[in-house]
């Protein structure tokens, strides 16, 4: 039988996988909002598309469940890789994806248990390749006034860009409040991530995340990468950090060679089809 799409999560930050090679599906943007609903569609904190292969090259494209395509995903890029294992596709444990915000290299540690490791890249700081509007430089320590509050943020990109709020203390309440107004804040032209950063000590640190084109998540490998990072520029970790979010834990490691390299787990979840009622509404807004 062949399913539409395939559930798994990292730590609570769950996707959906369509794999065109079983599912005929066109991701217009309303397709997507309607799949990731978690009232009227199926429900997730995004889609991830493939592999479009392209000769040797295995490709992932991500979506966020607003409709909108991301660069990179941490979570998403270790459950796709878990997905390939548990379909076959992989002749090793070793091997690298193509994704809009550049090519990764992932090492499944230990694949039925989800133990997975990725070398997510290297990170900038520059505000052109963020993006960040304003005159060219690095975005560190910089002041941004929310709601008549003043905070520390530092940006970067690691593939998808991350705005991180320094903080002695972080909730959930905060980014919630804070995180849609960053979000869609003039000063970012492509829209961006934010995190609120609290730091443990020099090697655990403690994060809220509120995604762009997804809102609150439980996780999220691209910002444990990017807070991390951030820690490590100001100066407050060592190379080694534990990211501490509300769905559990990710390891950190900074390369002497910059490449930012992310270790955790995932979890298979489901496999479905789409019934009649949302096929036929797939089917309708792709105007076939
Ligand atoms: N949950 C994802 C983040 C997706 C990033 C996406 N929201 C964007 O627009 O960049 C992760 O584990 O990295």
């Amino acid at each position: 039988m062949k399913f539409d799409y395939f559930k798994y999560h990292g730590l609570g930050n769950d996707y959906i996988v369509i794999d065109p090679q079983n599912a005929d599906i066109s991701l217009e943007p309303e397709i997507i909002r309607l799949i990731c609903h978690r009232n009227f569609g199926v429900g997730s904190d995004g889609i991830l598309y493939g592999p479009i292969i392209k000769g040797e090259d295995l490709q992932l494209r991500i979506f966020n469940p607003d409709g909108s395509e991301a660069e990179k995903s941490g979570n998403g890029i270790r459950i796709f890789s878990r997905y390939l294992f548990d379909a076959g596709y992989l002749h090793s444990n070793q091997f690298q994806l193509e994704t809009l915000g550049g090519r990764v290299y992932v090492e499944l540690l230990d694949a039925t248990a989800g133990e997975i490791r990725v070398d997510m890249g290297t990170v900038t700081f520059f505000s052109a390749e963020v993006p960040v509007s304003g005159p060219p430089r690095q975005v560190i320590n910089e002041e941004l006034t929310i709601n008549g509050r003043s905070f520390n943020v530092t940006c970067l990109s690691i593939g998808n860009p991350h705005c991180v709020v320094l903080l002695d203390d972080i909730s959930r309440e905060l980014v919630e409040e804070i995180g849609p107004i960053i979000e869609n804040h003039a000063l970012f032209p492509n829209r961006i991530n934010v995190q609120l950063l609290k730091v443990l000590d020099r090697n655990n640190i403690q994060i809220e995340i509120w995604e762009r084109g997804a809102g609150y998540t439980l996780a999220s490998g691209s910002s444990s990468c990017a807070t991390a990072s951030a820690a490590y520029k100001l100066g407050l970790v060592a190379e080694d950090i534990n990211v501490h979010m509300p769905g559990g834990a990710i390891n950190v490691k900074i390369g002497q060679d910059g490449h930012v390299r992310m270790t955790g787990s995932v979890t298979a979840v489901c496999k479905g089809v789409f019934m009649d009622d949302l096929a036929a509404q797939i089917r309708d807004l792709s105007g076939l």
